[in-house]
């Protein structure tokens, strides 16, 4: 093994820790330099140390031992090794094999010999208390969020506390929905490392690509001045786990510490393809396999259909299965429940009476959404059965893993729908973010406005007579692009809410495209931290307030000017309301140093101080970044062929990637659930694990493209039997609703059954007449004949 060799080198450490102490002390304690030198320090030398073969010190096991634990299981030890020198890591390990220990016992050993704290930033927010309760008990830790007393920051900002658990979103304010509670980095303790929870979020290739995630290492590196990072996730194909890596900017070969068999052995899979679905999970539930087990979860996509089956369990295994349960288990205590619906749609205090009771074996089975699950340490779960089909491998390997965490023997089945139901259901959500062309444009035309620079070059050229070339798009990525611009990129910011409704994408949708032009080669734009862009300046004593301020506040001299020669008659004003980052943009100065100038026109420059008399407001949370300014039409337009053809890719992959998945469970299912109802043929278990396993170990395909099958299979219903019907059903639909204005794609995801921020399912949903009518047709089609329709009326 990696670290069975010979010679103990932990005196490296306990000596690379004093020089650190001393540094320390010499320069009064903490800040983030210190530490870099320690980290720095760390990482030459024990990068040295990992080359040669090194036994791990005895005070790595002893920690092991304060923890709770007395051996490591495989991969933990490899990867604390790693962070403890310092040396970026991600750690690819299924559910339930033991990940957190690779962040704790680092933290813990760490936080023994300084002050300093452990960032582990995880996105669930609801399970961050659950989270913080189930860490070890020596290990002092706080979750960051906005009802903080004083009493827990200052704990801390003094270094109490060696773990800080956070969302993403505290940490670079995604959105307008960052809390922004994290102390500032002067404030915190030296950070030792950072963990990224659910690492697979920073991939833009995963099943779960989060923006904010994307912003979250530089804002780790630049703001907070951290080194080492560790990543954590239980599902990552190679080229996920290859592009995390790449994020985390882990350059060595053994950066990726672990990566593990994607299915753990002692969970057992089976398949089965029933046309009576309710009939066969009922037959499974009272079979020998499911009848034994105490806790199971039944996973549906639907939140209706899980409050329908668990009706429907309760009614028909009423006795039976209980008796089953009790004779063979031979339990002492009852079962008060066997069947509960959870789902996101119920009040937290109804979800958290459900969870509870399954955590404490009083109820047997849970039938949830995906919403179920997520951080539920529960480790004797026994039986996991997906009534309708997972979105993806990666989702079913995450959900099967909730079972068997103990090591002990867990079941799987899943049903498969001999209709392609689920097909429909799903391919449902690929489109929910889909945007079309037209809607693109409009995007890149708020990102890339026109600037002056070319025109300020041009006459500068003529002056010099000299010549020098105009941007010009070359073809070869090698080209440095942005030194041949003449622009040299502006600061803006576009209001998320107004962007969202005039382009009809979510918060986030518009942010993943964001992310595109970010991670295009050629940098297209730089995301910066969201900020508030309106700026409303009133003065209470009036228009000659207002003059007078111009006099000690460049920013507004300027925003008065400009509308002075616009005409404006600025005499009477006594408000103003500009977009501060491009007042910032234009004056070339930056923009905190903007704000806070504005911020003090509030108090009186007198001696006396106290309040001035203007009030200065910050409004509009908007997308900030720095962009060109000088495209041409055509650089445009290629700005917006690539965002098309990404988003597309994008949607391709998905069903793609949804097909593969349908097809990959009908290859191994049994023609009833009857043939596995009481023992299990071990074989096809083992085919299934063979296909997730070459599914997780292949690097991205870049065809995607579906075969005739494939399509046959997504598209049963022809569209040529039924277009008659539905154009009439979409005339309807837009002469009922006269007054308001469709696109074709709004009229098809009404169709589909899917919200959207200008025509959520809250109200939409409502009318039955069309919302979900026509799930099982083809998203596209929908659209040509609703724009189609569209014109006609018009
Ligand atoms: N070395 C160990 N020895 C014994 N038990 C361990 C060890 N490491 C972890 N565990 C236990 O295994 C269980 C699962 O650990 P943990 O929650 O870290 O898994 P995980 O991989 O993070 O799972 P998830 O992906 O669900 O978050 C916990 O109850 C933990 O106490």
């Amino acid at each position: 093994m990696y670290f069975s060799g010979v010679v103990n080198l932990w005196w490296v450490f306990q000596l690379s820790m004093q020089k650190f102490q001393l540094k320390g002390e010499r320069f009064g304690g903490g800040g983030t330099g210190h530490w870099e030198c320690l980290i720095c320090l760390f990482s030459h030398i024990l990068t040295l140390c990992l080359c040669v073969c090194l036994a791990t010190p005895t005070e790595v096991y002893s920690a092991l031992r304060d923890l709770g634990y007395q051996s490591f299981r495989p991969g933990q030890e490899e990867a604390i090794m790693r962070i403890l020198s310092g040396l970026s890591t991600l750690v690819v390990l299924s559910t339930g094999m033991g990940k957190s220990l690779c962040y704790q016992l680092p933290a813990y050993l760490y936080a023994q010999r300084s002050k300093c704290i452990t960032l582990v930033i995880s996105p669930l927010v609801s399970l961050m208390n659950d989270q913080l309760s189930g860490l070890p008990a020596k290990l002092k830790a706080a979750c960051i969020h906005s009802n903080m007393t004083m009493k827990q920051r200052e704990a801390v900002k003094s270094g109490q506390v060696c773990v800080l658990l956070l969302s993403p979103e505290a940490l670079v304010g995604g959105g307008g929905s960052g809390s922004g509670c994290l102390p500032s980095a002067q404030e915190l303790p030296p950070v030792a490392f950072a963990c990224i929870d659910e690492a697979h979020c920073v991939s833009e290739w995963s099943h779960n690509f989060r923006p904010c995630y994307l912003r979250l290492c530089k804002v780790l590196r630049e703001r907070l001045g951290v080194q080492c990072l560790l990543g954590l996730t239980a599902t990552a194909t190679l080229s996920t786990a290859l592009d995390i890596a790449r994020h985390l900017d882990i350059t060595d070969q053994d950066g990726i510490a672990v990566r593990c068999a994607a299915v753990p052995p002692n969970l057992h899979l089976s398949v089965s393809v029933d046309r009576e679905k309710d009939q066969a999970l009922v037959s499974l539930l009272k079979g020998d396999r499911y009848g034994c087990l105490d806790s199971i979860i039944i996973y549906c996509t639907r939140r209706e259909e899980t409050v329908r089956v668990a009706a429907l369990l309760r009614t028909c295994l009423q006795g039976t299965g209980g008796s089953i349960f009790f004779t063979r288990k031979k339990i002492r205590k009852p079962l008060k429940w066997q069947a509960e619906s959870y789902h996101a749609g119920l009040s937290a205090s109804e979800r958290c009476r459900v969870q509870n009771n399954f955590m404490c074996g009083q109820l047997r089975i849970v039938v949830a959404t995906v919403a179920f699950g997520m951080g539920l340490d529960k480790s004797d779960v026994r039986g996991i059965i997906h009534y309708n089909m997972p979105k993806s491998f990666e989702s079913y390997v995450q959900e099967i893993g909730r079972a068997g965490r103990d090591g002990e023997p867990a079941h799987c089945h899943l049903f498969l729908d001999p209709e392609g139901g689920d097909l429909h259901e799903l391919r449902r959500h690929i489109y929910a973010d889909t945007v079309d062309y037209f809607t693109v444009k409009r995007l890149v035309q708020k990102v890339f406005p026109p600037c002056k620079c070319k025109q300020i070059h041009r006459r500068q050229r003529e002056l010099v007579k000299v010549s020098v070339p105009l941007g010009v798009w070359h073809e070869e990525e090698s080209r440095d692009w942005s030194r041949e611009r003449v622009c040299h990129t502006h600061e803006r910011a576009i209001p998320i809410q107004q962007t969202v409704e005039a382009l009809d994408i979510t918060e986030e949708g518009v942010e993943t495209l964001l992310c595109y032009l970010e991670l295009h080669p050629r940098r297209f734009i730089e995301l910066l931290h969201p900020t508030l862009s309106v700026c409303k300046v009133s003065c209470y004593d009036g228009p000659r307030q207002l003059q007078k301020i111009t006099k000690i506040c460049p920013p507004v001299a300027v925003v008065l000017a400009r509308r002075r020669m616009a005409g404006e008659r600025v005499e009477t004003c006594d408000q103003l309301e500009f977009d501060v980052v491009e007042v910032a943009d234009t004056m070339g100065w930056q923009l905190p140093l903007v704000k806070r100038g504005l911020r003090q026109l509030q108090w009186s420059t007198d001696r006396g101080g106290g309040r001035s008399g203007v009030l200065v407001e910050f409004s509009s949370p908007s997308f900030y970044f720095r962009s060109y300014g000088d495209l041409s039409d055509e650089e445009m337009d290629r700005v917006c062929q690539f965002l098309h053809n990404r988003v597309q890719d994008q949607e391709r992959t998905q069903l793609y990637q949804l097909t593969s998945c349908f097809k990959a469970f009908k290859s191994v299912a049994f023609q009833s659930v009857l043939s596995c109802i009481d023992d299990l043929d071990e074989s096809r278990s083992l085919q299934l694990k063979k296909v997730l396993s070459e599914y997780f170990d292949k690097r991205r395909v870049q065809d995607h493209t579906l075969t005739p099958v494939d399509i046959e299979e997504l598209d049963k219903y022809k569209l040529l039997d039924w277009e008659d019907q539905i154009r009439a059903d979409i005339r309807c639909f837009l002469a009922n609703r006269s007054d308001e204005k469709f696109s074709g794609r709004a009229v098809a995801r009404i169709l589909h059954g899917i919200g959207s921020p200008c025509y959520p399912a809250q109200t939409y949903g409502k009318d039955r007449r069309y919302w979900r009518k026509y799930i099982q047709f083809d998203f596209n089609q929908l659209i040509r004949l609703a724009t189609q329709e569209i014109i006609r009326v018009k």
